[in-house]
């Protein structure tokens, strides 16, 4: 696992564009790169850094495909806090070079969902599934919608939101965690580790312990995150302030380890 930590979340932010431009770019099979992609605030700056380089002319998503985490159960599009409604306003209204038919979003307002979860898998695996997934993490370390002791081989399917993973989301529902969807669909913690590669942004204090369990716990389906610890590309880009629950030598290892600072 590689651990970048970065000053702040603008550095970041920057880091994490860069390294998926260049992953972008430098993608020359005949078939079109297969990016995984979250919601949430940490990823917003990272979102604009991308759609900034597009407008540009100096990255195109014209050979890009993408597939969201997540999405609420019961949430049209048109509802503002929708992930579809999301990614559109922070992210694909914004590319000059996106194809809509290249972006997949889970169908919150199925009537099968059951059935939406599987023909999602499918369609992944149609393109040789993904090449880097890009993700956030919960305060309790959730990775997507897959909250703890949930199976780390899950597979996409529609999940229970916690209590504690509504009142935190409260905050976009007008602080009620009542108002916050009690279900979700979401890709599995198997579907995220089958990524070639995987990047996970955590940053803030209140990401401190989730950052630990994540890099230094056990591998445990009570952390989802630590699954990454058995992946052979599982990169964590963060910031200094979600640092502060891990050791020291772990800190300075991969300050150390990081100083070439390679993309
Ligand atoms: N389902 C999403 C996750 O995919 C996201 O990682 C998490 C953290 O969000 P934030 O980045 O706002 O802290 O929020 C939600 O629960």
């Amino acid at each position: 696992m590689r651990v970048v930590i970065q000053d702040n979340y603008d550095k970041m932010c920057k880091w994490a564009a860069q390294y998926i431009a260049a992953k972008i770019k430098n993608h020359k099979e005949d078939r079109p790169f297969v990016l995984g992609l979250p919601t949430g605030s940490s990823p917003i700056g990272v979102y604009k850094e991308l759609y900034t380089m597009n407008q540009a002319g100096e990255l195109s998503f014209a050979n890009v495909v993408t597939f969201n985490m997540d999405e609420y159960l019961g949430l049209p599009h048109e509802h503002d806090q929708s992930y579809w409604y999301f990614m559109h306003d922070n992210f694909f209204d914004h590319l000059v070079d996106m194809k809509k038919e290249n972006i997949n979003i889970l169908n919150g307002m199925t009537d099968d969902p059951e059935g939406e979860c599987k023909r999602y898998e499918e369609k992944i695996a149609s393109y040789g599934g993904i090449d880097l997934f890009m993700g956030g993490i919960g305060v309790d370390g959730h990775i997507a919608f897959n909250e703890p002791f949930t199976s780390l081989s899950s597979r996409t399917g529609v999940r229970n939101l916690t209590t504690d993973t509504r009142i935190v989301n409260s905050r976009f529902f007008g602080n009620d965690p009542e108002a916050v969807p009690a279900q979700a669909l979401s890709v599995g913690v198997g579907t995220v580790t089958d990524s070639k590669e995987v990047l996970i942004l955590i940053n803030g204090h209140n990401k401190a312990r989730a950052l630990a369990e994540t890099v230094e716990g056990s591998v445990s389906h009570k952390w989802t995150c630590s699954a990454l610890q058995m992946h052979n590309g599982a990169i964590i880009a963060c910031d200094e302030a979600a640092c502060g629950e891990l050791t020291v030598d772990t800190y300075k290892y991969f300050l150390d380890i990081e100083k070439k600072e390679r993309l």
